[in-house]
């Protein structure tokens, strides 16, 4: 056999060899299991690498709404053939350093500034987790399933249609009573369920209540009426499930004021969270049977393109303290509950770090001390579950235009977790809650 054939078979026998070796089946273990909450972590490692072989490890999901999200990160594997995303370190790709929840919490849309979507919480996302060689044109080594599910075990979800209340009701396991939260979303309209779904597993009966655009309530709203949030929580405190008589509140953003006024001016409400809220009434009107709360003043010159040619709107809502705001600011002295406020310090949706300090000042004037302050430097505005992918930029429901919601991923991400973990701690010292105490 001529020498150039017999090179030419060698080298054919040697590239299907290496090839075959490249793309032996890696393992993907995941722990405890591959059905997990989708605020709870898990640990991942895929075994049966070539020592030092480089991988890419890829999530991707599709929310409810058919939007794609995806992460990717590049690790080294160890001597032994695994990366172990407890301890090895991301490279490069969407995160890098050791972070065992980085493929989920970096997660990004391919539809630029979507927000993920999950409209019913009994089913759950389903994350594919794909292991590729990155010197073999991304040849695919192994992959896994992730169930990310938002309901524990022989938990209910039960939609609401009572008087007017519109909503989603969820029941955590076990005959109760529990106490009870009502859980209040963004302007938008429609239905979030994701932080209640989650926050009822933990032991809250806890109503994600719609208050427009959706089901059969008004598409668009002039003004809030109180007297809709006062139905809700006469609804919820009517359960046979819902311990009372004080209920908790939950709200973000826009809600914040709305949760602000209903602690204050609707009895047996013991606890309120705030996230990044106003400490005055915003966007529209607010109702309270004879007093009308009118929207604080909006100053549009104020709205700045920033260096990603993004719209700022930080400070176009002006200060709730000024003369011209004052009919605006919540009476918050009268509440007789517990406040948590929850304010990011890189909030570029608006000044909610100033909203708060005016609203804890003005509870310290009234002599009163029934609240607490979490601040978040270097965290945006969205402040939600953990494990949420960032969302640093979106349609904004006032402004009709993609707006900065501001933030870092990483400091975003870690404030999820966090936060989550006091949000409990405060409605299970502040409602009379007897169980889940030993897990906080
Ligand atoms: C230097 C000079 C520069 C010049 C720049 C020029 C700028 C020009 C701008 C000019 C504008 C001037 C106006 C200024 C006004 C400023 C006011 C400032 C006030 C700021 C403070 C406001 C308080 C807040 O900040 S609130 C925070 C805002 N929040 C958000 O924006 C939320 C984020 N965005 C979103 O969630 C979405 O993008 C949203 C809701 C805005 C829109 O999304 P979409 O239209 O897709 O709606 P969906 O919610 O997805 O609903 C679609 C559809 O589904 C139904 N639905 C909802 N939930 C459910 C469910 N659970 N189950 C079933 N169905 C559901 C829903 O009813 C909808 O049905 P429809 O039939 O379609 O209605």
């Amino acid at each position: 056999m001529p020498l150039s054939v017999l090179i030419t078979r060698i080298c054919i026998r040697s590239f299907h060899l290496t090839r075959s070796i490249m793309s032996a089946r890696a393992r993907v273990q995941i722990f405890p299991s591959s059905k997990t909450l989708f605020d709870e972590p898990l640990q991942m490692k895929v075994e049966g690498l070539i020592p030092k072989q480089s991988v890419e490890l890829r999530a991707k999901l599709t929310d409810d709404k058919g939007v794609v999200f995806k992460s990717s990160a590049v690790y080294c594997a160890d001597t032994s053939g695994t990366v172990d995303l407890g301890t090895s370190s991301s490279l490069s790709g969407s995160y890098t350093g050791v972070e065992p929840m980085g493929l989920f919490w970096s997660m990004a849309p391919e539809t630029p500034h979507s927000r993920l979507i999950k409209r019913d919480t009994s089913s759950p996302f389903l994350v594919n987790i794909e292991v590729a060689d990155t010197t073999d044109l991304g040849h695919t080594l192994g992959n896994a399933t992730v169930e990310r599910r938002f309901m524990v075990e022989g938990a209910r979800r039960v939609p609401v249609k009572f008087g007017r209340v519109r909503g989603t009701l969820f029941f955590p396991p076990g005959p109760g009573p529990f106490p009870g939260v009502l859980d209040l979303y963004t302007l938008g309209g429609g239905l979030t369920e994701v932080r209640g779904s989650l926050l009822a597993n933990k032991g809250f009966v806890v109503l994600c209540l719609a208050f427009y655009r959706y089901d059969d309530l008004p598409k668009t709203v002039t003004h809030f009426d109180l007297e809709y949030f006062e139905e809700a929580l006469t609804f919820l405190r009517s359960l046979p499930e819902v311990k009372g008589p004080g209920v908790g509140l939950i709200s973000i953003s826009k809600s914040g004021d709305l949760a602000l006024a209903i602690a204050s001016l609707l009895p047996d409400v013991s606890a309120t969270v705030w996230i990044n809220g106003c400490n005055a009434a915003t966007v529209f009107p607010l109702h309270c049977k004879d007093r009308i709360f009118p929207a604080v003043a909006v100053d549009i010159s104020k709205i700045r393109i920033n260096g990603f040619g993004l719209i700022e709107i930080k400070d176009v809502v002006t200060d709730p303290m000024a003369e011209v705001n004052k009919a605006s600011l919540i009476p918050i002295e009268k509440a007789n509950g517990k406040f948590l406020f929850v304010a990011s310090e890189d909030d570029r949706n608006w000044n909610s770090y100033l909203f708060a300090e005016q609203a804890t000042k003005r509870l310290k004037d009234h002599g009163k001390d029934n609240f607490e302050v979490v601040k978040y430097p270097k965290a945006g505005h969205f402040l939600e579950v953990p494990y949420m992918p960032f969302y640093p930029s979106g349609i904004h429901a006032a402004v009709g235009q993609v707006v900065s919601f501001g933030g870092n991923a990483k400091v975003h991400a870690d404030a999820h977790v966090d936060l989550w973990r006091r949000i409990q701690r405060f409605f299970h010292k502040h409602l009379n809650s007897n169980s889940h105490k030993a897990k906080l």
